[in-house]
């Protein structure tokens, strides 16, 4: 069978990264080639992080941000076009996520904002690329997010097994796979965000590479309650949320009436990431109790020992591993779901899941932009 091969680009809400991955896909089989991790100048990160945060820009500084992060999508594409000898002529799109700048998927007037402009995304590469993969889902009622448990069901439903696939980027999404049951998915709440705030703000790293201060530090539980009686978490699905909620200002008001060493707050934010998604599989009344429970993990947050650690421990049932045992890559899992999204637009394939988001219809995702 002839290669038909896509890229599919990712920067999420940790802005830790552009990830770009090669995928071939056919009617039959998906087949992950390469990928590379590519960084975000830190100028425009932290433009990034003041617009995620704050909320604040004026429309001059929104409009050439959007362009900015368009040339940096392109730039890098073409950096891994060069590196990895690949003609682009032989790349049918590019599935691009853009940058999440904000989410506010309920209320009146819900709307979410992904940029980076991909006109300049396909006029630079020279190859078609499909963007604005959320809005019309959020048209048509739903939360335009997540959308990446279409993927997890393509490639991991399994006729035999309940499969949870845990995403833990800088907000955690879960994808509930259980044989003749429709299939759930929705954002559990932070992921690595409010690691990330904390230690930046205490130690000035941008993360806890694979949790050597968390793990200096106590779980504080009477910490642990008062995180989890955010609202957030008693919401019923379908349900998304972001850095709108979670960031620092939401840490540190939390902290305000706690005297804690900083180390325990960060072993304590680890211990929400964990129990916040343990709590909801604990809860789920669509798992089917005669069958094996697997629990298999992608995102950064796969690569944070305490937290598999903790996860192991607190599912005694359940066979805890990541997606990288089951042969689709922790780290390219996104990216790799993008190449596939613009495989379905292309080929003009529904690919939300209505039960997933609450749209009210079954659609093809994204925008084409000729190249
Ligand atoms: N070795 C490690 N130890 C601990 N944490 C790690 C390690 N490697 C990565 N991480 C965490 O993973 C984060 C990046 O995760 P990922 O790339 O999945 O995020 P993302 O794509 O921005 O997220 P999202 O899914 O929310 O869009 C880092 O910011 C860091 O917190
Ligand atoms: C609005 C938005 O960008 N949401 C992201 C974010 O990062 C994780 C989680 O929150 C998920 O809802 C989504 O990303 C993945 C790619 C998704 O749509 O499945």
């Amino acid at each position: 069978m002839r290669d038909a091969l896509y890229i599919g680009v990712m920067s999420g809400t940790s802005l830790d990264g552009i990830d770009i991955a090669l995928v071939n896909i056919t009617e039959k089989k998906i087949s992950f080639i390469i990928g590379e991790t590519y960084p975000i100048p830190d100028n425009i990160k932290s433009d990034l992080l003041t617009i995620c945060e704050k909320k604040q820009s004026s429309l001059q500084k929104l409009g050439e941000i959007d362009h900015q992060l368009g040339e940096l999508y392109a730039k890098t594409i073409n950096l891994f076009i060069e590196k990895n000898k690949i003609n682009n002529k032989d790349i049918i799109a590019i599935g691009c996520h853009g940058q999440t700048i904000f989410h506010s998927p309920t209320g009146s007037y819900p709307f979410t904002m992904q940029i980076g402009d991909a006109n300049i995304i396909a006029a630079k590469t020279g190859i078609t690329t499909i963007a604005d993969f959320r809005r019309r889902d959020m048209a048509l009622g739903g939360q335009g997010a997540p959308l990446v448990p279409a993927f997890h069901d393509a490639i991991f439903s399994d006729p035999d097994k309940n499969r949870v696939i845990l995403n833990i980027g800088g907000i955690s999404n879960i994808t509930v796979l259980t044989p003749n049951k429709p299939i759930i998915g929705y954002d559990t709440g932070p992921g690595n965000v409010l690691l990330d705030s904390w230690i930046m703000a205490n130690l000035d790293k941008s993360y806890d590479k694979d949790a050597t201060w968390a793990k200096t530090g106590k779980i504080n539980q009477q910490l642990l309650n008062e995180f989890l009686i955010e609202d957030y978490f008693k919401q019923p699905y379908p349900k998304s949320t972001g850095r709108e909620l979670f960031n620092l200002g939401w840490l540190k008001q939390k902290i305000s009436t706690f005297n804690l060493l900083p180390q325990d707050i960060q072993t304590t934010l680890v211990e929400l990431t964990v129990r916040s998604t343990v709590n909801e599989l604990l809860a789920n009344q669509l798992l089917n109790p005669s069958l094996p429970y697997e629990l298999l993990i992608c995102g950064g947050g796969a690569k944070n020992p305490l937290i598999i650690e903790r996860f192991d421990k607190l599912l005694p049932n359940w066979l805890v591993t990541t997606t990288d045992q089951q042969g689709i890559s922790a780290d390219y899992m996104e990216a790799i779901a993008f190449a596939w999204l613009a495989y379905c637009r292309i080929n003009n394939l529904e690919s939300n899941i209505p039960s997933v988001t609450g749209a009210n219809k079954s659609i093809s995702l994204g925008v084409i932009y000729p190249k």
